[in-house]
């Protein structure tokens, strides 16, 4: 089946937000509508350039000997390459990690940075595969974490006003003005899912933080589950948009808006073709307190979840789902 594109959206089935439209309260009243419906939506005219060659170089990467990939390995900071297996995102029904390997990449910092407690969790310099290996893939990665960065805050200001929030709300100092924002690239093994033998691309899940950026190389495996809390849970493939993210709601901001905006269930079930991905994790400042937004909460709706700073909440939420 041909993979649909941005201009055949009806296709999908999903919303489509087209960013460069010029009516933002519009933009934020489709926004509104997809978050509460769904949680999923697509975004198109993102300003990424070329896409493609960002998988070209991602898959320049995987296909590195094992020792190679080693060399840069996860770090405390949450930067390098994560192995087969490594994550398992759904404990409680998966019976091996997930069946894919990833590479993170977050925001350039010196070493150094630290506060009174001293260095902090996340900030850091990237790791990045030797030049003489991968010449201009440092390159090509950091021009798309921009890129898809500046896509990322686009988003959350509409995400504000699809929350009756001033635009600027959620890029005020200390908000989500030094976010903690990372592209991941994802490569699916070929072997093919088992759900009955607890066997995933990737587990149930809802992403950790705001929200999530991905783009695929058109191969399926995404599936979302519209409604969480129902017994048996039904699972939608989710339809790769050529020139689309696909974007999801996470944890965090589920927590700010008091469940009105409810976190995304999606998971990677796999038919044993190899598959490649590109996540954007943008989440609040790591000393961010996310605490329910005055507007989500009254007397008869009070908070439904305590307050918790970003930065811990997404160590809690890694140390559980990463062997180490
Ligand atoms: O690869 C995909 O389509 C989904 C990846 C994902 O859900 C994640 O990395 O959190
Ligand atoms: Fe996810």
């Amino acid at each position: 089946m041909p993979i649909p594109s941005a201009d055949s959206p009806a296709a999908a089935g999903l919303a489509f937000i087209d960013l460069s439209c010029g009516d933002l309260h519009y933009m934020a009243s489709v926004l509104r509508k997809a978050c509460l419906d769904s949680g999923f939506f697509y975004v198109v005219n993102h300003g990424v350039e070329d896409i493609e060659h960002v998988f070209a170089e991602s898959k320049r990467f995987f296909v590195l000997s094992t020792e190679e990939k080693m060399k840069v390995v996860r770090n405390k900071k949450n930067r390098g390459y994560t192995p087969f297996q490594d994550e398992m995102l759904d404990p409680l029904k998966q019976t091996k990690g997930d069946c894919k390997e990833g590479f993170y990449i977050g925001p350039e910092m010196k070493e150094e940075e630290s506060d009174i407690w001293g260095p902090k969790p996340f900030h850091g310099p990237n790791q990045w595969p030797s030049k003489d290996l991968l010449p201009g893939w440092r390159e090509t990665m950091e021009k798309y974490h921009e890129q898809v960065l500046l896509a990322g805050r686009k988003i959350i200001r509409l995400l504000a006003l699809a929350l009756n929030l001033d635009m600027t709300y959620f890029e005020q100092p200390g908000v989500m003005d030094s976010p903690m924002a990372y592209v991941r690239l994802l490569h699916y093994s070929g072997e093919a899912s088992n759900p009955e033998k607890g066997v995933y691309g990737a587990g149930a899940h809802s992403d950790y933080g705001m929200i999530t950026l991905l783009a695929t190389d058109g191969v399926a495996g995404l599936q979302i589950c519209m409604d969480k809390d129902a017994s048996p849970q039904e699972w939608e493939d989710v339809q790769p948009v050529k020139g689309a993210f696909i974007v999801n709601l996470g944890d965090m901001l589920e927590r700010w808006s008091n469940g009105l905006f409810r976190s995304t269930l999606h998971r990677v079930v796999l038919t044993g073709e190899e598959r490649y991905s590109i996540a954007f994790f943008l989440d609040p400042n790591f000393d961010c307190l996310v605490e329910c937004l005055p507007a989500c909460c009254s007397y008869s709706n009070p908070p439904r979840f305590p307050p918790i700073t970003s930065g811990h909440y997404l160590i809690e939420r890694y140390k559980l789902s990463y062997k180490n």
